[in-house]
């Protein structure tokens, strides 16, 4: 099997970061901060960052990382950076083994922000880069909702393995199209599950755990006989996809259904096992590039799955262009049959033909 130390790597240190996560998802203080964009980070975006990194730095030295956060912050903040490394220095996945693969704990409160500062990786065409979301959905994870910690592996350009952990999607596939999916969850027993793919040898899932990787299964986006019988996977955030937009094209396609909204790219992996079909990610702002962070694991995971991820013009996402998919608007991921059907329906709405 291709990448197979760089999934297993992958897929522990997402299990281990998620440990943090949820422990910081169950306090009432997340040590939320604002960044320049205005946009969210807690104390779970940056420990989750520096354990994956540490991870990933111990075992594959010479490669790069795009990680969405930085320390520059938390060398003001001291208080909250020693919360941080409250939470960072104690989590450890219950598996000696699979721990010490990862390299053990992290040296130093004070290392723990060089290691954050690894991430700043320019990305581009060439070598071996990393895209690292350590909280994607950082709103969701706040507002008590879905999100997931997401780590791709691209080289020269083209994602080869992609790893997401959803610890608030249920176990159970057919649970994840209940209408709450979105809303207040716990993280309560039958919760968390681990998404992965390797370019060329599918995609599958299992349940999250504290210890060791557990058995894993195949997954597979399901048939839809036509589009009016698709379900759409939709952002919760009217700042980040077009919902107006979103609706005019489940019109034209069709669809009766209520959309499932749910942050973070649990919408990639959702659609990826059947729990809904078709993901549209409409531009709100004209000029906003989309991250690399933001799709590369789950681009991976659905086509991977059966899938196809295009932009609004159905065009490829373009991994190899740096820290954003600067030549691409948008993101639509449908089972491959109906792609074409659906970029047309978007071209339409979007007056681009
Ligand atoms: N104007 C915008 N358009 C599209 N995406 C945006 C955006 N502003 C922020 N985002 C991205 O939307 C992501 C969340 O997506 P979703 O709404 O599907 O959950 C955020 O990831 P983070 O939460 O990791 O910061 C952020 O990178
Ligand atoms: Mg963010
Ligand atoms: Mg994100
Ligand atoms: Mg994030």
């Amino acid at each position: 099997m291709a990448y197979e130390q760089e999934l297993r790597v992958a897929e522990l240190a997402v299990q281990r970061a998620s440990l943090l996560t949820k422990k910081v998802f169950n306090e009432k203080a997340k040590g939320e901060l604002a960044k320049d964009d205005k946009s969210p980070v807690t104390k779970g975006d940056f420990g989750a960052q520096a354990l994956i990194i540490q991870a990933i730095a111990q075992n594959f030295p010479d490669d790069e990382i795009v990680g969405e956060e930085e320390a520059s912050e938390l060398r003001q903040e001291s208080a909250l950076r020693a919360e941080i490394w409250d939470l960072v220095k104690d989590i450890k996945l219950d598996d000696k083994a699979s721990d010490e693969l990862l390299g053990g704990p992290l040296p130093s409160e004070e290392a723990m922000l060089d290691i954050i500062d690894k991430g700043n990786s320019p990305g581009g065409p060439k070598g071996r880069i990393w895209a690292l979301d350590p909280i994607d959905g950082t709103k969701g994870f706040l507002r008590g909702g879905q999100y997931a910690v997401c780590l791709g592996l691209i080289v020269d350009g083209d994602v080869k393995v992609g790893v997401i952990g959803c610890p608030n999607l249920p176990v159970d596939n057919a649970q994840s199209l209940t209408a709450d999916i979105g809303g207040q969850q716990s993280d309560a027993e039958g919760k968390g599950v681990l998404f992965s793919a390797v370019k060329g040898e599918g995609s599958k899932s299992r349940p999250l755990t504290n210890a060791a990787l557990a058995p894993s299964n195949p997954i597979s986006m399901r048939p839809v006989p036509d589009t009016s019988k698709a379900v759409f996977c939709e952002g919760v955030e009217a700042g980040h996809s077009n919902q107006g937009d979103n609706a005019a094209v489940a019109k034209r396609l069709g669809i009766t259904a209520p959309s499932v909204r749910l942050d973070s790219q649990a919408k990639y992996c959702s659609i990826a096992r059947g729990a809904g079909d078709i993901y549209l990610r409409l531009p709100v702002k004209k000029d906003y590039q989309e991250k690399i962070w933001d799709h590369a694991a789950g681009d991976l995971i659905v086509r991977e799955a059966g899938g196809q991820v295009t932009d609004v013009n159905g065009k490829r996402l373009d991994f190899s262009k740096g820290r954003t998919l600067a030549d691409n608007k948008g993101v639509v991921a449908a089972p491959a049959a109906l792609q074409d059907q659906v970029i047309d329906a978007v071209q339409v709405v979007l007056n681009l033909k």
